[in-house]
This record gives structure tokens, C-alpha cells and sequence, in this order.
């Protein structure tokens, strides 16, 4: 039997173990420490972002024990937050097999470095496995898949054939998985669009239209394509599901943490006080932080991100900020734009990031 390992008792690791329960593998998630295994078990979940009344389906096991959940596994699912994904690596990555393919499902940049959940995975493991390497991103609400509703998402790997193992893996009824050779662009998307999507949080807290929605995110899209090709993504991939279809939904949905700090943000709430009280993580914020920073760097243009940076991080104010957004407005709409077709293979140096 197939089976199936997730590490983090996080929602969008008991959302995906949830998922693939609907077929019959074997599958195992690994908790933190044995309360949190014991409380999984038992569907008392630290986070009320769950539908009401779920329940862990039968069948799935979780435990603290990183050789029991992890050994003889076809597939390591990582689900954990960004900040945590190299922690979480070190800890695994002695059980991991040759075979096993590892899915990174998390969406975000790591401070101390810029490198992407894939760069970090392949850093903490040995060098034979890395072709087993892969990501999933997609627009993909957890609380939306876990109540049942149709959605797909992208596996992406460096070999198609491990991409089509995992999407074979990741999907069941009602949860599919497309295919991709583009790891950047489908990593750069998920991570990017959550900054978008704080700044959509702004423009509705702000009671802002539909007109202003839209514009807002068009030109976000243009700033996720700016960096992500300066970064050696397929600008196709940024404007496919992982990135404008999560960038609609992240931006379109008020389940979406990064919409809620935005227009939590509007009501005059710290930011401090908002990540202290908040059902969870908000990628958005650490990744609005890591992509100024490398656009600065590489010299790219990107007024949203510069801006909502100046609002998370020296407490600019965000009415005054769309303000300034919308006068800045006016110049050329393609300008900037130096990631036609021609510059698909040109990748620029990344730097080195150090805060
Ligand atoms: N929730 C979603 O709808 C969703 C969908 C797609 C992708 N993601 C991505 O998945 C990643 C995890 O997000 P989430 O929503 O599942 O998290 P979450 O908000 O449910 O939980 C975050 C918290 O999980 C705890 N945690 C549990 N196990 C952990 C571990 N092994 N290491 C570190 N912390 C652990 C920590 O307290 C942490 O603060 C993020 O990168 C997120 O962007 C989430
Ligand atoms: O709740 P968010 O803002 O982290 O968004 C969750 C997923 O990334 C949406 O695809």
C-alpha cells in the first residue's frame, strides 16, 4: 500500500493528510511533540481555521516519532511554515529514503537567506535525493478543500516524471493535481501572491470597489512576473494556476489570512498585535520583507511591495499609502515590462540576502 507521510500538524497539513484519506493509502502525520500528536488524534486542533464539527478521518495515524511516521514512506509531505521549513528539514532529513519523493507545500521565502522552500529542502539533504525534490502550490483555501469544494493545484519538480509521480500521489476525488517543470515559478507564485493579497485586505478594509480590486491586482501580477523572471521563472507559470489562479483566490477570499491582516490593518490594529492574535501564519508578511529586499538589490521595480513593506515595517499609514499608490499611477503601463518572451532564459544573479 502507498504510503504517505505529513510533516506538521498545521492546517494545511491535516488538510492534505484529510484529502488523501479519501484514498486508500497509508498515512501518517508528525506532530511536534506527543501532546500535540495526542490532541490530533483526538480532533482538538490548536486552530479553529477548520470547519466546525471536522473530524481527522480514521485510518490516519499521527505521532511524534520521526522514524515511525517517516521510515519506508513513498512521499514526505512538508507543511509547515516557511521560517520553519529548514528546522523541520534538519530533523528529517535522516529518514529520509532514496526514494521517497519530498513535497514542499509551503508558500514563502526564508528571511535570513531569499532562497525558496526547494533550495532550503535540497541545502539540508543528501545530494542523491534531490531530483526527488518537489513543490505543490496552487489556489488552495484549506478550509474551502477540506469542506468538500473541487480545487487543483500544481506539482512541480525538475523531472517531469517525478512531477507526475506526485500529481499520481496528490490526486483523489475532488482534489487535482496538474503538472509542472518550472519549480521557481510555482514556488515564487505561492509565495508572492500573499503579499498581493495583504494589500487586497487593505483595499477592501478601505471599502475600496471592484475596479480598484482588479487594478490592484494587475499590477500585482506585474510585480510577481518582474521578480519572478528576474529569478528565473517562466513568466507562462506566474500567469497559470500558481500564480494568478492562487493570486485570485488569495485576493477574492476573506478565509485568506494574508486578506485578513490587510484589512485588519485598516481598523487601526498593530501589526504585532494582529500576528499575536491571529489564527495562524500570514506568509505575507516575512515574504513582503524578502522581496523588497532582493528588488532593491537587483534593481527591479516594485511600488505595491515597496510600499505595503514601508506599512508592515515602519508603520506607514495604509490610507495614505493607497493615496500615494494611486498618484504614482501614472506612467506607461508596460514600462518596466523587460520580461517578454526574450528574457525567459535570462536569469539574473540573485544576492545574497543578510538582515
Ligand atoms: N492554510 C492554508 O489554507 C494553506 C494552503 C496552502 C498552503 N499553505 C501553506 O502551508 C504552510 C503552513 O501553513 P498552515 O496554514 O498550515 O499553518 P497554520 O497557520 O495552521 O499553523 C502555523 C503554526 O503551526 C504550528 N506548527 C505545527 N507543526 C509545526 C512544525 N512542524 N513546525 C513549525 N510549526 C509548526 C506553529 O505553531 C505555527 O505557528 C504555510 O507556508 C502556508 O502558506 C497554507
Ligand atoms: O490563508 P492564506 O492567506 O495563507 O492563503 C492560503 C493559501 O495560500 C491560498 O491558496
Amino acid at each position: 500500500m502507498t504510503r504517505i507521510a505529513v510533516v506538521g500538524a498545521t492546517t494545511w497539513g491535516i488538510t492534505l493528510a484529510a484529502v488523501l484519506a479519501r484514498k486508500d493509502v497509508d498515512l501518517r502525520i508528525l506532530a511536534r511533540t506527543e501532546d500535540e500528536a495526542a490532541m490530533t488524534r483526538a480532533s482538538v486542533f490548536r486552530t479553529p481555521r477548520l470547519p466546525e464539527g471536522f473530524v481527522l478521518p480514521k485510518g490516519i495515524s499521527v505521532t511524534a516519532d520521526g522514524a515511525e511516521a517517516l521510515q519506508n514512506t513513498d512521499a514526505i509531505i512538508v507543511a509547515v511554515p516557511s521560517q520553519s521549513m529548514r528546522r523541520n528539514m534538519k530533523l528529517i532529513a535522516p529518514h529520509i529514503g532514496k526514494r521517497t519523493l519530498i513535497i514542499s507545500a509551503a508558500k514563502g521565502l526564508e528571511v535570513e537567506t531569499g532562497k525558496r522552500m526547494s533550495e532550503i529542502i535540497a541545502e539540508e539533504t543528501r545530494k542523491d535525493i534531490h531530483d526527488n525534490i518537489t513543490v505543490l502550490s496552487g489556489p488552495n483555501l484549506a478550509w474551502e478543500i477540506l469542506a468538500g469544494r473541487p480545487a487543483v493545484t500544481v506539482i512541480a519538480a525538475e523531472k517531469e516524471s517525478r512531477a507526475r509521480r506526485g500529481a499520481k500521489l496528490m490526486t483523489v476525488p475532488d482534489f487535482c493535481a496538474f503538472t509542472n517543470t518550472d519549480m521557481i515559478g510555482v514556488e515564487l507564485g505561492g509565495a508572492l501572491k500573499n503579499i498581493i493579497a495583504l494589500g487586497a485586505g487593505i483595499v477592501d478594509g478601505l471599502g475600496y470597489g471592484d475596479n480598484t480590486k482588479a487594478a490592484f491586482m494587475t499590477r500585482g501580477l506585474t510585480e510577481i512576473t518582474a521578480l519572478g523572471t528576474a529569478l528565473g521563472a517562466n513568466p507562462l507559470t506566474l500567469a497559470g494556476l500558481a500564480g494568478q489562479g492562487d493570486l485570485i483566490a488569495t485576493c477574492s477570499s476573506k478565509l485568506s489570512r494574508n486578506h485578513q491582516v490587510g484589512a485588519r490593518l485598516t481598523r487601526g490594529e498593530s501589526l504585532e498585535h494582529i500576528q499575536a492574535t491571529m489564527n495562524g501564519i500570514a506568509e505575507g508578511v516575512t515574504t513582503t520583507l524578502v522581496a523588497w529586499k532582493l528588488a532593491q538589490q537587483m534593481g527591479i521595480e516594485m511600488p505595491i511591495t515597496e510600499r505595503l513593506y514601508r506599512v508592515l515595517y515602519h508603520g506607514d499609514d495604509v490610507r495614505a499609502t493607497a493615496k500615494e499608490l494611486m498618484a504614482a499611477a501614472a506612467t506607461h503601463e508596460l514600462a518596466g515590462r523587460k520580461w517578454g518572451l526574450f528574457s525567459l532564459f535570462r536569469r539574473r544573479k540573485k544576492p545574497e540576502i543578510a538582515f
